[in-house]
């Protein structure tokens, strides 16, 4: 049997860090935002869909998608993201569930599903059990505009494109608080791992 756990959380609260975590664990992971960057590569409809709506102007000179500039055209703006939302995501669903699929098949004991907007799309069938890593605002705020270089009304634009955090925390299984020392983190990760094999036991 296999054990699939959904890891989402707001933009930079740590679904990437947390997800390395499982990943030194020997845990399997289905990174979402990977997929999401692999199916707009050149030569792919879902590419040729983006620019149809979206103009070339969201292309690099040498025909890659233009990440920076496409976020811009659409975290600004709710009718643009649902565009952009309504090309991408049927495709990354496809892939998604074919890879948890292949892993249950297999009986891999325990996979991690890393995908920021797990919950806005509705993921919670496909997984065992949800896992959303939490901080509060002001960290989450500082975090992406430092990773980012973003200015607070840039980084305020993409927290505010996704579910709020709290919304996410209600509909967690299991909640992990990031915002103390990473090892604080390692420590919950640990935890949670210890007790999804004990149940599986
Ligand atoms: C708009 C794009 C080009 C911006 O690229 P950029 O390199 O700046 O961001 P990146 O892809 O690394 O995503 C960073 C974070 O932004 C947030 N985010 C990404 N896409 C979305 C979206 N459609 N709605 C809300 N938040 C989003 C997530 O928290 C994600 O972890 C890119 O995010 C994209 O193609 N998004 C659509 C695909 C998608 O939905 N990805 C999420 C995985 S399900
Ligand atoms: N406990 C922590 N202490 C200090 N900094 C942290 C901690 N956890 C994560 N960070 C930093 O915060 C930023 C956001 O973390 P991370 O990239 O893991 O978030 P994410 O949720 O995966 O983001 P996204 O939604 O954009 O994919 C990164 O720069 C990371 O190094």
């Amino acid at each position: 049997m296999t054990t699939v756990i959904g890891l989402t959380g707001g933009i930079a609260s740590g679904k990437s860090t947390v997800s390395k975590m499982f990943a030194t664990a020997g845990i399997p992971i289905i990174d979402a935002d990977k997929i999401a960057h692999e199916v707009v590569a050149p030569n792919t409809t879902v590419l040729a869909d983006i620019v149809s709506v979206f103009g070339g102007t969201v292309l690099t000179a040498t025909g890659q998608l233009d990440r920076h500039k496409l976020g811009n055209l659409v975290f600004n703006d709710d009718d643009k993201l649902a565009e952009l939302n309504a090309i991408v995501q049927p495709v990354i669903r496809k892939v998604i569930r074919s890879r948890i699929d292949r892993f249950r098949n297999r009986n891999t004991p325990v996979v991690v599903l890393d995908a920021p907007l797990f919950l806005e799309q509705h993921y919670e069938k496909d997984v065992d059990l949800i896992v959303v890593v939490s901080v509060p605002l002001k960290i989450q705020q500082a975090r992406l505009m430092a990773r980012n270089n973003l200015s607070l009304a840039e980084a305020n634009e993409r927290i505010e494109s996704q579910l709020s955090l709290a919304n996410k925390v209600a509909k967690a299984d299991v909640v992990i608080d990031n915002s103390q020392q990473l090892e604080e983190t390692r420590l919950q990760v640990v935890n949670l791992l210890d007790k999804v094999r004990q149940t599986a036991d």
